[in-house]
C-alpha cells in the first residue's frame, strides 16, 4: 500500500493520478475454425483483442513455453482494432454452437468459454453467464474486465442462448471502478489518459444500451458505483437481500453514468434518484426494489436455488419472442441513451482531472478510507 500511495503522490505532484491505457491498434488473424482451435489461439486472439499487437520483450531463448506463446502472438500481425474484435467474438461464437452440437444428448452440459482472464463466461440452459471474477478485490473493474465484458456481450449477443446474465463471484457484485485503473501516468499525458478512458466508458455502456437480448443482473452482494448505473439498462434485476446499492460520485469528486443521469429519475422519480447520485445514499436491496432498480429480492441462503429456477423456466420461451421484445423496449429511446451516455463520458473527462477527483482517491488508498 505505501508503494501506491507513494506513486499517487508522485502523480499528484505532476497533476496526475492515471494509469497507461493501453490502447494499440488491435491485430489478429484467425484462419482456424472454432472446432480446431487451442486454448492458445484464444489466449491470443484475446490478447490481440485486448491489448493489440504483441507488445511484451520476446522471451529468453530457455524460455521454451513463454517463448512459443509470444510466437504465436506476434505472428497474428497487425489489423485494426475493430476486426481483432470481429475475429475474437467469431472465435468464441463458433467454439459455441459447435460445442452445443458436439454435445447433443447432454443439453445441461456447461459450456464454459475460453480466453477470458478476468471474467468466466458459460453457456448452460440456454443461458449464457458472464461472472466478474476478481473476489479478492471485490470485483473492481480493471481496464482488461471491461474490455473483456464488452467482448462477452458481443459474443453472448451472437450465441444461442436466449438469456444474458451478469453476475459476480465471491461476497461483492462488483465495487465499482478499480481506483487503480487511475494510478499510473502514460507517456502521452494525463489528458490522453483521461480522453481514453472516456472512449472505453462510452463503449462499455454502449455495449449494454445495444445489447439485444434479455439481459439480467444476478446481484449477489454490494454493488458500487458503474455496476449499479448500468443496472438501469437492464431487463431484470434479482437481488440478494444481502446486497446493497451505492452510488458515492460526489465524495469521489465524480458524476453519474452509464445513463443514470436519465433512467434512475425514470425509474425512481427525479427526487430519489437525487439522493442516490448527487448525495450518494446507499440503498438497501429492499430500498432498491421498492423504488424500481430492483425487480425482486430473494433471502441470501436461497437466493441462488431460486433465481436459476426462475431463469431457467424463462430461458424456455421462445428466443425470437424474447429477444423481439427486447428490442422493441429498448428501440423507443436507443438512440437518446447513446446521446446521455457520450454526454456522461465527456463530462467526467473533466471530472477526472480536477482536484477533488484526485484527492478523493489518493484518499482512499493512503488512508483506506472506506465509502
Ligand atoms: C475506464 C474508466 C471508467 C470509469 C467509470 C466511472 C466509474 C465510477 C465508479 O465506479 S465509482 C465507485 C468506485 N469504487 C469505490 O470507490 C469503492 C472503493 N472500495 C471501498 O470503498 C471498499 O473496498 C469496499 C467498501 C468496496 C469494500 O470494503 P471491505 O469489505 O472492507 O474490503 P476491502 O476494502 O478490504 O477490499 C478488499 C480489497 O479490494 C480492494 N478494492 C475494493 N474495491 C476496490 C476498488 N473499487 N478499486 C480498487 N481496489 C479495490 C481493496 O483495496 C482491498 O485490496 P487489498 O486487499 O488491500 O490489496
Amino acid at each position: 500500500m505505501a508503494g501506491v500511495t507513494g506513486r499517487l503522490i508522485r502523480c499528484w505532484c505532476r497533476r496526475a493520478v492515471w494509469g497507461s491505457l493501453k490502447v494499440p491498434a488491435l491485430h489478429l488473424h484467425v484462419s482456424k475454425t472454432a472446432m480446431e482451435a487451442s486454448q492458445e489461439d484464444f489466449e491470443n486472439a484475446m490478447n490481440q483483442a485486448t491489448e493489440g499487437s504483441c507488445n511484451t520483450p520476446r522471451p529468453g531463448v530457455f524460455d521454451l513455453i513463454n517463448k512459443a506463446k509470444w510466437e504465436a502472438w506476434n505472428a497474428l500481425g497487425n489489423l485494426p482494432k475493430e476486426t481483432a474484435r470481429q475475429n475474437y467474438v467469431d472465435l468464441v461464437s463458433g467454439l459455441s454452437s459447435s460445442s452445443d452440437s458436439s454435445s447433443q444428448g447432454k443439453p445441461e452440459a456447461d459450456q464454459k468459454q475460453a480466453g477470458y482472464k478476468t471474467v468466466v463466461m458459460t453457456s448452460e440452459d440456454s443461458i449464457t453467464k458472464i461472472m466478474l471474477n476478481r473476489p479478492a478485490k471485490k470485483n473492481a473493474l480493471t481496464e482488461q474486465m471491461y474490455q473483456e465484458i464488452i467482448l462477452a456481450l458481443e459474443a453472448a449477443s451472437k450465441d444461442d442462448s436466449a438469456i444474458t446474465v451478469l453476475t459476480g463471484n465471491g461476497d461483492y457484485y462488483s465495487s465499482g471502478n478499480d481506483l487503480t485503473n487511475f494510478t499510473n501516468i502514460p507517456p502521452d499525458g494525463v489528458e490522453a489518459k483521461a480522453k481514453n478512458s472516456a472512449i472505453l466508458l462510452r463503449d462499455f455502456v454502449g455495449s449494454f444500451i445495444d445489447f439485444p437480448k434479455p439481459l439480467v443482473a444476478v446481484v449477489n452482494g454490494p454493488a458500487v458505483g458503474i455496476s449499479v448505473t448500468i443496472l438501469g439498462l437492464f431487463d431484470l434485476v434479482y437481488a440478494t437481500d444481502r446486497a446493497t446499492f451505492h452510488t458515492p460520485f460526489s465524495h469521489l469528486g465524480q458524476t453519474p453514468e452509464g445513463c443514470s443521469s436519465y433512467t434512475f429519475p425514470k425509474i425512481m422519480g427525479p427526487a430519489k434518484a437525487a439522493e442516490m447520485l448527487i448525495f450518494g445514499k446507499k440503498l438497501t436491496a429492499g430500498e432498491a426494489c421498492a423504488q424500481g432498480l430492483v425487480t425482486e429480492v430473494f433471502p441470501d441462503s436461497t437466493f441462488q436455488k431460486e433465481v436459476w429456477t426462475r431463469l431457467k423456466a424463462y430461458s424456455k420461451l421462445p428466443q425470437n419472442a424474447l429477444r423481439i421484445s427486447k428490442q422493441i423496449i429498448r428501440s423507443q429511446e436507443k438512440e437518446k441513451l447513446h446521446a446521455i451516455n457520450a454526454k456522461e463520458s465527456s463530462i467526467l473527462q473533466e471530472r477526472w482531472l480536477s482536484s477533488e477527483c484526485m484527492n478523493a482517491i489518493m484518499n482512499f488508498f493512503s488512508q483506506k478510507a472506506k465509502l
